[in-house]
Parts: structure tokens; C-alpha cells; sequence
């Protein structure tokens, strides 16, 4: 550790001392930090023109690749993080399971996995096997000076309905089959799952990640009782095994208003809120000790710029007494969401809460 750096790893300290990173932290900050779930990506002309020919796996294990499309919001938008551009399947792809990300679809798995035979498909992730990644943070943290890079991966329910429905479902049949019909070879899946991701976000927060995420986007599906038995131990693993970094560790979910406090519980600095349950209300349900990311409903980014100003002072009006806001969207960006929206909302969020 040098003067530069600062005592939570290797990041400098210009990074530690970011307004993201300080909101992380529950730490007063200079204005609210912003930050966008899939903010790189389709909404943007200059996503499209990169991508160009270039299959979405393929394009994730290309590092100046990666680090061109990850730096593409940050120029754009002034937004507070950059998020490392990858997909939740990737570190599976890595280990050897057939899949694929089709356009307009999502992920598709070859052999779903539904019998304890089929879990041979998931070996231990080694950092060689995603070398990439490793190359390609490298590349973004020399680029992006101060502003922190967000590390993430899928949580091992959102991971385990895809292998196991074999690709997205609206219902989750195969997968609640599973968890209820088989709860000893559920519960070895997730732990299988809760390994693989721990090593993922391991690499990326020794490559330089300043703050790694979960995405359990479909948990919501899940009833608190069955969310407790079921999936919390394996998403806990996951948040112990990075805990001795000390880089924030962020936890999100769609429709999860009933599961905000477990998803806490489970081992989160921050807990990401969909934009169905109002922050005041969330911080109650998450408890003390924690700080809240989101929550504007990302469709209003399609209304008038006056009505995206309204929603939006109505989330800050929320966040106004919480220990830690990070703003973001309920829910990533859409491919059809004009960016020149987005840029002007990061640009009303720092205004607005500029202390
Ligand atoms: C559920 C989930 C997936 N992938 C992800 C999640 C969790 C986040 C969430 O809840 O939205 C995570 C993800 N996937 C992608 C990112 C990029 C990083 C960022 O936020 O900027 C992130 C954070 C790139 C991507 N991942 C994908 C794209 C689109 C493919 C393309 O651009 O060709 C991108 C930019 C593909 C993908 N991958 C997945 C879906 C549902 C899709 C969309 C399919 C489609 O509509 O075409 C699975």
C-alpha cells in the first residue's frame, strides 16, 4: 500500500474517496451519486456500432472491447461508477456449459440442469478460465482515473433458473419444481452456484472492481419463507466469501419490496430497491446499518423531461433522511430509451442534491 491508496486495497484514493464510494459507506457525500443498471448497451448509438457482427458472449471476452463499451456511459452521461460490461452467464460459458445469449431472448442453456448427474456440468471457476476479465479491468482502471468500477455477477437463484429452466421463464415452473421436490440436490445446485460466483467476483475485485453487485432480478418470485430456506444461505456464501476485501458489496432484485430486509440480512452494504416500494419505506423494511440504491421507475425515462424531473424529486424527497442514497433506476436501462434522457437526469441528480 502506497500514500496514493487507500487502506481498503488497491484502489487509489481519489477512488475511495468518491461520492459513490462515500455514499456506499453511508459517509457524507458532495451530492448523490448516479449510476444507471445497464447503462452501457443498446440505448447507445456508439454500443451499436462497436458491436457491430460481434456475438454478445464473444464481445464479453474481448478486453479492449469490454473496456471501450464499459467507459461509453461514463463519457456520455457523467455518471458517479462504471459498470464492468459482461453478462451473468459468462463465468458460466467459462467453465464449460453449453449456452448461448440470443438476441431478443437471453441466455439459452443446451442441457438443463435437472437431475444431481447433470451438476457435473458446473466445475470450479479458476481465474485462467476468465482471464479476460482480468485483462480487461486492468485496461479500465488505468482509463478511468477516479471513478469506481462496479464488479458483478448473478446470484445464485437468478443463475440456477436459468440452468434450469433451460433459458428465461416467466413462471419458474422447473426451477420451483426443483426447490420444493428436491431440496437436498436444490440446495447442493445453489452451493455449486454460490462457489462459482464467489470466485468471479473474487477476480474482479483483485483486477480493481471498487464495488461488486448481485443481481437476483428473478427472486422476486419467491415467497420471504421459501427465500429464507431455500436461496439465503447460498447468496450469504457469497457475500462472507468477498466480505474481507472491504469493497461495498450491493444486493438487487425485482419485485423483492417483501425480501428487502432479508436481502440485507443475507450480507449487503446497500440493497438495490425496484421502484415499486418508495425508499422511506424501504430503509424501514432493510433496518439500520445499510445504504439504499435506486429507485426511479425506468419507464417514466419515456415521458416529458418535466414529468422525469417530478418522479425523480419524489425519490430524492424519499431518499432525504436515509444514511446512504446511491440513485439509480428500479431496473436497467431499455434498448429504445433515448441516452440524451439520461444524460440530463444525472445531470438534474447532482444538481439537485449539490451540499
Ligand atoms: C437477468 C440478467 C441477464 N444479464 C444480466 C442480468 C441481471 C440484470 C437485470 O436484471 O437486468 C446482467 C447484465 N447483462 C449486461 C449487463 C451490462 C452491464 C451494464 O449494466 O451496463 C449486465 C449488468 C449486458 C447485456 N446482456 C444482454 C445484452 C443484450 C445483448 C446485446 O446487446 O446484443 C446486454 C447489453 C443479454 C441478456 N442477458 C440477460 C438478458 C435478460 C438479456 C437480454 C436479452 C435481450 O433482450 O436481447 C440475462
Amino acid at each position: 500500500m502506497s500514500a496514493n491508496h487507500s487502506p481498503a486495497g488497491q484502489q487509489p484514493t481519489a477512488t475511495y474517496e468518491s461520492a459513490f464510494l462515500k455514499a456506499c459507506r453511508r459517509e457524507p457525500v458532495p451530492h448523490t451519486p448516479v449510476w444507471f443498471m445497464r447503462q452501457a448497451g443498446r440505448s447507445l448509438p456508439e454500443y451499436l456500432k462497436v458491436r457491430e457482427g460481434i456475438p454478445m458472449l464473444e464481445s464479453c471476452m474481448r478486453p479492449e472491447l469490454v473496456a471501450e463499451i464499459t467507459l461509453q456511459p461514463v463519457r456520455r452521461h457523467n455518471v458517479d461508477a462504471a459498470i464492468y460490461f459482461s453478462d451473468i452467464v459468462v463465468p458460466l460459458k467459462a467453465i464449460g456449459v453449453d449456452l448461448d445469449i440470443k438476441p431478443g431472448v437471453g441466455p439459452v442453456v443446451q442441457n438443463p440442469i435437472r437431475t444431481r448427474a447433470d451438476l457435473a456440468q458446473l466445475r470450479d471457476l479458476t481465474p485462467e478460465d476468465v482471464h479476460y476479465v482480468t485483462e480487461a479491468i486492468g485496461l479500465l482502471t488505468a482509463e478511468l482515473g477516479p471513478t469506481p468500477l462496479i464488479g458483478f455477477a448473478g446470484a445464485p437463484f437468478t443463475l440456477a433458473s436459468y440452468l434450469v429452466e433451460g433459458g428465461p421463464s416467466k413462471n419458474h415452473e422447473h426451477t420451483k419444481a426443483l426447490m420444493y421436490g428436491d431440496p437436498q440436490l436444490w440446495a447442493d445446485l445453489l452451493d455449486r452456484l454460490a462457489e462459482i460466483t464467489s470466485a468471479f467476483l473474487k477476480v474482479q475485485i483483485e483486477a480493481g472492481a471498487s464495488a461488486v453487485q448481485l443481481f437476483d432480478s428473478w427472486v422476486g418470485a419467491l415467497a420471504p419463507a421459501d427465500y429464507r430456506r431455500s436461496v439465503m444461505p447460498a447468496s450469504t456464501k457469497v457475500f462472507d466469501a468477498v466480505a474481507g476485501y472491504g469493497v461495498p458489496r450491493i444486493h438487487f432484485g425485482v419485485g423483492t419490496g417483501e425480501l428487502l430486509g432479508l436481502m440485507g440480512e443475507a450480507g449487503a452494504d446497500v440493497v438495490g430497491v425496484d421502484w415499486r416500494v418508495p425508499l422511506d419505506e424501504a430503509a424501514r423494511r432493510v433496518g439500520p446499518g445499510k445504504a439504499l440504491q435506486g429507485n426511479l421507475d425506468p419507464a417514466v425515462l419515456f415521458s416529458s423531461t418535466e414529468a422525469v424531473e417530478a418522479k425523480t424529486r419524489e425519490v430524492l424527497d424519499a431518499a432525504a433522511g436515509l444514511e446512504g442514497h446511491v440513485f439509480n433506476l428500479g431496473h436497467g436501462v431499455l434498448p429504445s430509451m433515448n441516452p440524451d434522457a439520461l444524460t440530463r437526469l444525472v445531470e438534474y441528480v447532482h444538481t439537485q442534491t449539490a451540499r
